[in-house]
């Protein structure tokens, strides 16, 4: 569903990405871990089109979103809006618009965007928001609501687009404590009830391990390990992984 073939990424002489070689199965579900710095954003909003590759191909679900040749300049694809579209975010910061309620930040994309007929784009916000236990909040504006609330409802309207991919980007890491365990529950109830591909980066490594088909170490621009859960928490191969994991799970 989602592939990265030598790609690569730098800004002046910091190279982020280096001949990147990685894949996403459809419906699989993959988790990105691995220490600041290392790329594991720039992956996310290269596949969003926030960032183009310096060099490398990248495609979503059989169509070419990036081909970029050594030392040329990339330029969009023909179906790169396209494609785009089969894609949702939910970044960490919730980006909701601040002065239009709940339910008027999940129906605007799905109108203005795609299209939909607002009765129906109306009723599919409603069902998405219960979904995400925000029934109670639909009219509130995003001021009137807990951060926690907040990235329920930026799940919300990314689902709205009826997106084949989701990515996450480290979606708790602006949430106080006692907020992150709702948002973690929206997410493993859409990974353990959709066939939706979802790729996460996440610091969470417990919640990592319990979600995942498969996590994937990343360090200094490269896959270093991939495996599934049981393999990279409990019986890590690479030193960089132990390393890491010895690191974060002392916090
Ligand atoms: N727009 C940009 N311009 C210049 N450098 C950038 C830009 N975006 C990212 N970088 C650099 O790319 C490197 C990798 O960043 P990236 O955000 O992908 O790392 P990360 O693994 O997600 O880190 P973190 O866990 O801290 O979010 C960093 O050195 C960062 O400073």
């Amino acid at each position: 569903m989602i592939a990265f073939e030598n790609v690569s990424k730098s800004w002046g002489s910091n190279h982020v990405l280096k001949s990147l070689n990685f894949d996403v199965q459809p419906g699989e579900k993959v988790s990105i871990i691995g220490p600041s710095g290392s790329g594991k954003t720039t992956i996310l909003r290269i596949l969003m089109t926030l960032e183009s590759p310096s060099e490398g191909l990248v495609s979503v679900d059989g169509d070419v979103l990036w081909k970029v040749a050594a030392g040329e300049k990339p330029k969009e694809t023909r179906q790169l809006r396209q494609t785009r579209r089969k894609i949702g975010m939910v970044f960490q910061q919730f980006n909701l618009f601040p002065h239009m309620t709940a339910l008027e930040n999940v129906v605007e994309a799905p109108i203005h965007v795609l299209g939909m007929d607002k009765g129906e784009a109306r009723e599919r916000a409603v069902d998405l928001l219960n979904l995400v236990g925000l029934s109670k909040h639909m009219n509130h504006t995003p001021p009137q609501l807990s951060g926690g609330q907040q990235q329920r409802v930026a799940i919300a309207r990314a689902l709205a687009m009826r997106p084949k991919v989701m990515l996450f980007d480290e979606p708790t890491s602006a949430l106080d404590p006692e907020l992150i365990g709702e948002v973690l529950n929206v997410i493993r109830n859409l990974a353990q009830s959709t066939d939706m591909t979802m790729l996460m980066v996440t610091h969470e490594m417990r919640f990592a391990e319990e979600i995942s088909d498969r996590v994937v170490m990343f360090d200094h621009g490269r896959a270093v390990e991939s495996g599934p859960p049981e393999q990279i928490f409990k019986n890590p191969l690479e030193e960089r992984t132990k390393t890491f994991l010895r690191a974060v799970l002392q916090h």
